[in-house]
């Protein structure tokens, strides 16, 4: 029966990942559910071999009565900012001034809640807020219930790994849909909805709000050899997790000022929200030359997207 019960747990982990991080399913829904359940029933009537790294814990059941405060090992840092061109060919400038020519890495910068999940010998083990960067709050249920985070990794690995949390746009007007035929209070936008998702102290309610992820680095390189951001990624791409196609290895500022103006007119087109562009120094060395200032990085910096106008409704009136 021990046979039985493993070869389903990994199955249903297996196609976790091809539907989660590959988006790429090899079987429906409907079969996936079925094999879910077999599964629930064969773990009920022998709960010693029910682990945490079962995929019957994507479907939530702890509630706590309050989340357990964090310590991270390294501090999970923010972004300083940019605005406009000007103030990217100035941070263009300070990189180049201090340790000569590098390249970027862009990355879309995902409007969600920045998260570390922390794996020990390739087991999810636990995971938290950001928090104040250096204190978070211990979400590690909730978390277990996004279906794109890998509940075990290929390799028996142990280190921490920093990304973040979402709800997609489609999820999010469904549970808004939802939460207004109840008459309840609807949610501002994704990030808040995936906050308040990921603060839900029953994880029955985090498993049903179809939270996703993306990673984008680990902390401690040196376990998975990576010499640049741009290797650190693909790495977490063999190791399981789900990163962000849409990023860009370019050689120059004007290359990264093209991808800016390109995601700029472009974001509404993603199932996700992004509130900005994260430009990177790719050499990892390089980046520790460069350093960081109190909170954040100096090979790094953040362009932020114009806030959104609402467009009004006095259009439809004008048309009809
Ligand atoms: N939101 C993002 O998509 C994102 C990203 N793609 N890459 C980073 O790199 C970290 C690494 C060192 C400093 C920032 N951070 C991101 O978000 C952070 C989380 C907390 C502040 C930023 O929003």
């Amino acid at each position: 029966m021990e046979e039985k019960i493993r070869s389903l747990q990994e199955r249903l982990n297996r196609y976790n990942y091809e539907y989660h991080v590959l988006d790429a399913p090899t079987i429906p829904d409907s079969e996936y559910d079925k094999l879910l359940h077999e599964l629930i029933e064969l773990e009920e009537q022998h709960p010693e071999f029910r682990t945490a790294s079962s995929p019957t814990v994507r479907v939530g059941g702890e509630v706590l009565d309050r989340f357990e405060k964090v310590a991270h090992d390294t501090p999970m840092l923010s972004l300083g900012n940019a605005f406009n061109e000007e103030d990217l060919r100035a941070f263009d400038k300070r990189v180049r001034d201090s340790v000569g020519d590098v390249e970027y890495v862009c990355e879309l910068k995902i409007d969600g809640l920045a998260v570390s999940l922390k794996y020990v010998d390739g087991v999810f083990v636990q995971g938290a807020t950001r928090g104040d960067g250096t204190i978070g709050e211990d979400i590690t249920s909730n978390l277990r219930t996004i279906k794109a985070v890998p509940l075990t990794l290929k390799e028996p690995m142990s280190f921490e790994a920093r990304g973040e949390a979402y709800m997609p746009k489609r999820s999010f007007q469904r549970l808004n849909e939802a939460k207004e035929a109840r008459g309840e209070a609807l949610f501002q936008n994704p990030r808040n909805a995936a906050a308040g998702s990921l603060r839900q102290l029953d994880s029955k309610l985090a498993a049903e709000r179809n939270l996703s992820i993306f990673l984008y680095s680990v902390n401690d390189l040196a376990q998975i050899e990576a010499t640049t951001q741009a290797e650190a990624l693909d790495i977490l791409d063999d190791l399981g997790f789900k990163t962000n196609k849409e990023r860009r290895l370019v050689a120059s500022i004007d290359e990264v000022i093209e991808y800016v103006e390109y995601w700029t007119t472009h974001r509404a087109d993603l199932d996700y929200d992004i509130d900005g562009i994260v430009i990177k120094v790719n050499d990892l060395e390089t980046q520790e030359q460069l350093g960081y200032t109190v909170k954040s990085p100096r090979w790094a910096v953040a362009f932020k997207f114009p806030a959104e106008e609402v467009v009004t409704e006095v259009l439809d009136i004008e048309l009809t």
